[in-house]
């Protein structure tokens, strides 16, 4: 089984991923991006912020996700794998950009996936003010320089990205005990 935990900045997907695999033997841990050996050269690329085309970000996020679905995904199918982010993410963070038409996002996704995608998707819903205080407790990266507003649109965008991308969206409150989310977690994916 394939599965992402999505969310935007801070929400704990991290501190989520870091829980659950202690419950799984030989689970496949793995992250977009950065997800590979020229993935984490690509995450270096676009967490600077420094490319002035938003497609040409857009391309950077499709390379490393090829890469990933080739060197980790593909391979590993048969296994559990959780993922932090996906392709739901690079879909929602493009849609909030609003530069590519939705359907030219989708496409692409599918040529750099070859259409394999997770099963479902956890997403760990952060309300405002929880959001205002985690970003006030760490040191911004270039995306998240772009505000508690442009994060927040970001969380509605994950929620269309799902749906357009027809994967099944679990929402958890990510202001819940961190404990009790892996529970909820872990309940849904041994269901
Ligand atoms: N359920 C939770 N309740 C309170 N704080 C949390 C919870 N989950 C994570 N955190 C804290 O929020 C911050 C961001 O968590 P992290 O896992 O790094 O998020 P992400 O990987 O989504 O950016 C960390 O300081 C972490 O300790
Ligand atoms: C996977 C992906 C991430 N992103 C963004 C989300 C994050 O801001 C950043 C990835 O950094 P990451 O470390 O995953 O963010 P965080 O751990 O703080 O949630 O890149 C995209 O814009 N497009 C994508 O396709």
């Amino acid at each position: 089984m394939y599965i992402a935990i999505e969310g935007i900045d801070t929400a704990g997907k991290s501190t989520q991923i870091k829980k659950l695999e202690k419950h799984f033997d030989n689970a496949v841990i793995t992250k977009e991006p950065g997800g590979t050996d020229v993935g984490k050269e690509i995450r270096e690329i676009v967490l600077s912020a420094k490319t002035k085309s938003k497609k040409a970000e857009f391309l950077l996020f499709l390379a490393d996700r090829a890469e990933h679905v080739k060197e980790i995904i593909k391979p590993n199918l048969d296994k559990t794998i959780i993922s932090d982010r996906s392709a739901v993410s690079g879909v929602a963070y493009a849609l909030a950009q609003g530069e590519i038409e939705k359907k030219d996002l989708l496409s692409l996704n599918n040529f750099a996936t070859d259409g394999i995608y997770p099963s479902k998707v956890f997403l760990l819903f952060l309300e405002k003010k929880e959001l205002e205080f985690r970003l006030s407790q760490k040191k911004l990266d270039g995306i998240e320089l772009r505000g508690v507003e442009y994060l927040l649109n970001i969380q509605n965008c994950i929620i269309e990205a799902a749906k357009l991308l027809n994967i099944e969206l679990i929402t958890i409150n990510a202001a819940k005990n961190i404990d009790e989310i892996t529970k909820e977690i872990l309940n849904n994916i041994k269901k």
